[in-house]
């Protein structure tokens, strides 16, 4: 038996499902969803619980933020044996009409962040699991949450000067929205046969919508909410899927 250095959970968890959101506190509400909930370890940023969701035994971990923390939680995941995992993030959007609470369904990222590049070229694809991905398109449809299949764009550094010049760039070329960690997610899961998905709640509208959000902050918070509620039963109810239950 082996305990992961950085996640600090036994190679002979045998968990083989796991959802991941960036924020430690994000655990918490996971396990809402969940039945017969497990605390499991915390350290630095990674929180991680065991829970049931409809006869499947499921990991959340907390990945903390950016690529580096993120490439670590994939490869100690893959070395305990866990097969499908799912981001549950929060993102900011580059197209004006995503709304705050809308999740993004991440079809391919753009790998703008250096952890995947120590890794492969960056013309290899950052992209989900097929059957995976399109289990969230279908747990969403089904319960008519909001929802946008699409490009996301995974960058490394959240406050920059530049932050108008890479936004035009990116949602001109038809991004949806940006986050942190989904390009490291796809890159090293695929390389470590781990199968991955995306969804990503909005939190930050794209700029043109300044007036808009103005009039709809105090519904933002309840959208932001619902939008996390979302995402998590989109993620559990893929992984149902593809657990052939
Ligand atoms: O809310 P999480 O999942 O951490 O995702 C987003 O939020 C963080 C930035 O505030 C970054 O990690 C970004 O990807
Ligand atoms: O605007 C945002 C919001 C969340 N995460 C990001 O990377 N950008």
């Amino acid at each position: 038996m082996e305990v992961m250095p950085h996640l600090k959970l036994r190679d002979d968890l045998g968990i083989q499902y796991a959802i991941l959101p960036g924020d430690p506190a994000r655990v918490e509400r996971i396990a809402e969803q969940l039945e017969d909930v497990e605390e499991l370890e915390f350290n630095r940023e990674y929180k991680s619980i065991a829970g049931t969701y409809k006869g499947i035994r499921v990991l959340a971990v907390s990945t903390g933020i950016g690529g580096p923390s993120t490439g670590i939680a994939v490869e100690e995941l893959a070395r305990i044996g866990v097969t499908h995992a799912i981001r549950i993030g929060s993102c900011g959007a580059l197209q004006k009409e995503i709304r705050l609470g809308d999740l993004i369904l991440v079809q391919g990222a753009v790998r703008d962040e250096g952890t995947s590049r120590t890794y492969i070229d960056s013309i290899y694809p950052a992209i989900p699991d097929f059957e995976l991905m399109n289990a969230c398109v279908e747990a969403a449809e089904e319960e008519q949450i909001p929802a946008h299949v699409g490009m996301a764009r995974s960058h490394d550094s959240f406050y920059t000067d530049r932050e108008d010049e890479i936004d035009a760039l990116w949602a001109g070329r038809g991004v949806l929205g940006c986050d942190m960690e989904t390009a490291a997610l796809f890159v090293i899961g695929k390389l470590r046969g781990v199968k991955t998905a995306s969804v990503l709640n909005t939190v930050v509208e794209y700029e043109d919508n300044l007036e808009d959000n103005i009039n709809n902050y105090t519904d933002g918070v309840n959208a932001t909410v619902q939008g996390e509620k979302n995402e998590i039963h989109v993620a559990l109810e893929a992984l149902y899927r593809c657990s052939g239950k």
